[in-house]
């Protein structure tokens, strides 16, 4: 079926967390949240290799963190960019020249369910592009910059999207070079897929796949780590 290697980013700086520590090094139940999403992706038998994408200053940390965990399948831990999509460009470039197919996934997203990755590569093995979402949930307004509402939306075709993110590579990597060329930027990879033409398919995740952004996540995580991921305290 070809390599499937998959890019964590994870050179954010975690503003929105407000902590003087990055979120993705903060600890959960005893280890780092980074070292948590790393542990998934080592322990799948599906997933040949991992970039990891750091910010400069963490690459050290980093490749420490590698040999502490045992986290073999890393094989290359490069610094990001200023913006996500900056970092994970950087992370698509460092691939080995084999690499089929690439997911690419949030490193403070430590609760993807195995079961809903590999249903995500199968999508894209067979229609190219394939990212894991879940329906939201709330009525969602379009407001304008003086707060009042211009749309709703209809919220059966509303759809909040997660990471991972899975490709061909020579797709994703064709994306990632326009967009660069034409100085485009998006909040997630698919957009920058979508925006040549090409097709791509949600599959159905669940909703305990946060994105570890704000305070209030950290309890959240806390509790799913123990009470849906069944991990005891160490
Ligand atoms: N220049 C950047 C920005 C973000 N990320 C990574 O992209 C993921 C999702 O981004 P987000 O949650 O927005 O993280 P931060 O950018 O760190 O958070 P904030 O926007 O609050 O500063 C995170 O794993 C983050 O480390 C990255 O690798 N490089
Ligand atoms: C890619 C992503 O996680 C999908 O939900 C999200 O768009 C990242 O956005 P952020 O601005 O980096 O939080």
């Amino acid at each position: 079926m070809g390599q499937l290697a998959v890019v964590v980013v994870a050179a954010g700086k975690g503003t929105r967390m407000r902590t003087e520590e990055s979120k993705q090094y903060l600890e959960l139940n005893g280890k780092p949240i980074l070292v948590h999403t790393l542990n998934l992706f080592q322990s799948m038998p599906e997933i040949d290799s991992i970039v990891l994408v750091t910010g400069i200053d963490d690459v050290v940390r980093c490749r420490g963190y590698l040999e502490q965990y045992g986290l073999t399948k890393v094989h290359q831990v490069v610094p990001g960019g200023q913006e996500r999509q900056d970092s994970v460009y950087k992370g698509l470039q460092a691939l080995a020249a084999d690499t089929e197919w690439v997911m690419v996934h949030d490193g403070v997203r430590p609760f993807a369910a195995k079961e809903h990755i590999i249903a995500c590569w199968h999508q894209a093995i067979e229609t190219g592009a394939a990212v894991l979402a879940v329906p939201v949930k709330d009525t969602i307004k379009i407001v304008d910059q003086s707060g009042t509402i211009r749309s709703t939306p209809d919220r059966r075709s509303l759809w909040a999207i997660q990471t991972p993110q899975a490709f061909r590579c020579s797709l994703l990597l064709q994306a990632y070079e326009q967009a660069a060329e034409e100085g485009f930027i998006g909040t997630d990879d698919a957009m920058l897929v979508e925006r040549m033409g090409v097709s791509v398919q949600v599959v159905e995740a669940d909703y305990y796949n946060i994105k570890i952004t704000t305070p209030e996540d950290l309890p959240w995580a806390n509790w799913i780590i123990h009470n849906v991921r069944g991990e005891k305290q160490p």
